[in-house]
């Protein structure tokens, strides 16, 4: 399994923890993270079995470098103990934490999956954490969530029981999720956490869904739930940068360079000032560039 810390995830993929095809296939798709469902897209009567199946895959099957996350049951339900033993026993990435409302609910999860490191022999803090929120109440407690553990790695936006809980539904311009969204991602930020979209559901309607990738991408998310394959490449198109926004990032990084040998930090390119910040904007430019192949070894623009 791929390590965590700082990384790419532009997209997250759900694949539904009771669909062996889909558990099978879902590294070749190229998803920077891949989410096993054991919750809202498996039925009552298919909880134990999709456990099994995903402990089984994540043993046998080699997703190379996508990282790997498991949606677990609420922790209000009778499956939640059962799948956070058997996900962290598997050796799982990140557990994903559904319908978040509190700092208290993160905590749980995270004694519980203190205990099981413990009982399997995982050095405790491996396993690492995310935050679905999926309420008013979620939304208005985002901060606390997101720092109530070390080992909390992002927050989600899930739009779909949001809306249901804010008595809305989801509208094209997205105005319903605006209030969440921008929490969402500040909250993120002040803890130093990846921030990621929701789904979008309308598999087909793929100018609605370029459109509000890149929206999330202006905002600042790190990345997006997708629930198809067809949603990665469009996802990456949009993360990707432009020629003229890495030959600028190149530019800046020589620039800043010449400013440290000189003892400076901050110094002038064509006009413009180049300091830390800008200089932290190059940096993630070309770590976008490299990831969408648009860079060589040595970091020049090599074209699409
Ligand atoms: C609100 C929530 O909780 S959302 C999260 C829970 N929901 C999910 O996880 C849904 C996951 N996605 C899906 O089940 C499906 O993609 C659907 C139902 C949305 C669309 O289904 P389809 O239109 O039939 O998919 P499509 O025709 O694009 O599938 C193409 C291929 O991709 C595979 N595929 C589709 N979705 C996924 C996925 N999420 N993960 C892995 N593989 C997938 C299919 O198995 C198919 O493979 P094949 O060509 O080898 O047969
Ligand atoms: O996390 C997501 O985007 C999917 C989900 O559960 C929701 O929207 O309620
Ligand atoms: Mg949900």
């Amino acid at each position: 399994m791929a390590e965590n810390g700082e990384r790419l995830r532009r997209t997250m993929m759900f694949v539904p923890g009771n669909n062996p095809g889909m558990i099978k296939d879902a590294g070749i798709y190229g998803a920077d993270s891949i989410m096993f469902d054991l919750e809202d897209s498996v039925s009552l009567a298919e909880k134990d079995s999709a456990r099994n199946l995903v402990y089984e895959a994540l043993k046998s099957i080699d997703y190379g470098d996508a990282e790997l996350v498991v949606r677990t049951n609420g922790l209000d339900t009778d499956f939640f103990e059962a799948d956070v033993k058997m996900m962290v026993k598997a050796g799982i990435d990140v557990i994903r934490i559904p319908k978040t409302e509190s700092a208290a609910m993160v905590e749980e999860m995270e004694s519980l999956v203190a205990d099981a490191e413990k009982e399997f022999g995982i050095p405790v803090g491996t396993t690492h954490l995310m935050a679905a929120i999926e309420s008013a109440e979620g939304v208005m407690n985002v901060l606390e969530i997101a720092k109530a553990s070390d080992r909390m790695i992002g927050i989600a936006l899930s739009a779909e029981d949001y809306t249901t809980d804010l008595k809305t539904h989801r509208y094209p311009n997205g105005l319903e999720l605006r209030f969440a969204r921008n929490m969402i991602l500040n909250a993120a930020r002040a803890a130093g956490i990846a921030a990621f979209d929701t789904v979008y559901t309308d598999v087909d309607n793929v100018k609605g869904f370029l459109a509000e990738t890149e929206y999330i991408h202006e905002l600042g998310y790190d990345g997006k739930s997708v629930i198809n394959p067809r949603q990665i490449p469009l996802v990456n198109q949009v993360y990707a940068p432009s020629e003229d926004e890495i030959k600028n990032a190149e530019n800046v990084l020589a620039a800043i360079e010449k400013a440290r040998k000189a003892g400076s930090g901050v110094i002038s390119m064509n006009g413009q000032m180049v300091d830390r910040p800008v200089a932290l904007r190059a940096e993630r430019v070309m770590k976008l560039a490299k990831a969408s192949g648009l860079i060589d070894k040595e970091g020049h623009y090599i074209g699409k």
